[in-house]
């Protein structure tokens, strides 16, 4: 299965992030704590090329924790400079900062050596829908808005946030959708809610979450929807959590689309648990 971005879009986007790189000495990519992988965008790494990069696993209280350990190991392994935040937590936000800090401090002693008298360094998120980039920029904003002229190349005027004394960030996120040939890595970005719930059956999506939990979360699943574990048939599964929900139609029998709705909403608000989807 391939799902069909609109081509004309995604080439937009991607000649908007490259326009936009241009204006920056680093960049803050943004992956979702509990589908880190699946919620890469490849094409990043192509339009990057050398620069420094920092990789923040956004709605880490969403997620696993050993397994956020893990994907932090894995990205430092691959020589990414990564860390996990959960947007809400100052102490994180601070790190991020300061992460920020030593990438850009790299063109400062550049610009250092060349003579030139050094400028805070500029940097940009980028990630895919829905990830937090909007949220993270406030949460790194120092209330002080920065106006510069225009840049070559670049029509609208684009607008510098200050981060602290240490950094510069563009005021708007560079977007890339997700890309994928793999059915799975689609059901990982549908549980998290990146891509529309229409894209793919509400109920496969459902099971997609319940199976996984089966095999990963199982004390997860039985703590919230009472599911006994022995229980493998998908149906008796919804049916199961029908009943215990109240999710019933007027004849009596399961809404399934409620059963999907009520599971998801659950994994998305966290109150099935910290839950993540895929390991490195
Ligand atoms: N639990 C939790 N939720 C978060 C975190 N960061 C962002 N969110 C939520 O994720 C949702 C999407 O956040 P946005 O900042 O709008 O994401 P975006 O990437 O700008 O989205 P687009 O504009 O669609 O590209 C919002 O409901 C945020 O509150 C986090 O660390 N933890």
């Amino acid at each position: 299965m391939t799902i069909q971005w609109f081509p004309g879009h995604m080439a937009k986007a991607r000649r908007e992030v490259e326009e936009k790189l241009k204006l920056v000495d680093f960049v803050v990519e943004l992956v979702d704590a509990r589908a880190p992988l699946s919620s890469q965008n490849p094409m990043l790494q192509q339009v990057l090329q050398n620069k420094p990069k920092l990789i923040v696993l956004m709605k880490k209280d969403l997620a696993d924790n050993r397994e956020t350990e893990k994907w932090i190991n894995h990205f430092k392994e691959n020589n990414s400079k990564a860390i996990a935040v959960n947007v809400n937590d100052k102490a994180e936000i601070k790190r991020v900062i300061q992460l920020g800090k030593e990438l850009g401090q790299e063109k400062m002693d550049k610009l250092m050596k060349k003579g030139i008298q050094p400028r805070p360094a500029r940097a940009m998120i980028i990630g895919i829908p829905n990830v937090g980039k909007s949220t993270l920029i406030n949460r790194l904003a120092d209330k002080k808005i920065a106006k510069t002229g225009d840049k070559p190349g670049v029509t609208k005027q684009q607008l510098w946030i200050k981060v602290k004394k240490d950094f510069e960030l563009l005021d708007t996120p560079g977007i890339l959708w997700p890309k994928f040939e793999d059915e799975i890595v689609g059901f990982r970005l549908a549980a998290i809610g990146t891509i529309k719930d229409q894209l793919l059956s509400l109920q496969d999506i459902t099971a997609f979450v319940i199976q996984h939990m089966q095999e990963h979360y199982p004390e997860l699943l039985e703590a919230r929807y009472d599911i006994d574990r022995s229980m493998e048939d998908m149906w008796d599964i919804f049916v199961a959590i029908g009943k215990q929900r109240g999710a019933l139609e007027s004849g009596g029998n399961v809404n399934f689309k409620k059963v999907s709705d009520i599971v998801l909403g659950d994994l998305r608000t966290g109150r099935l648990g910290m839950i993540t989807l895929e390991t490195p």
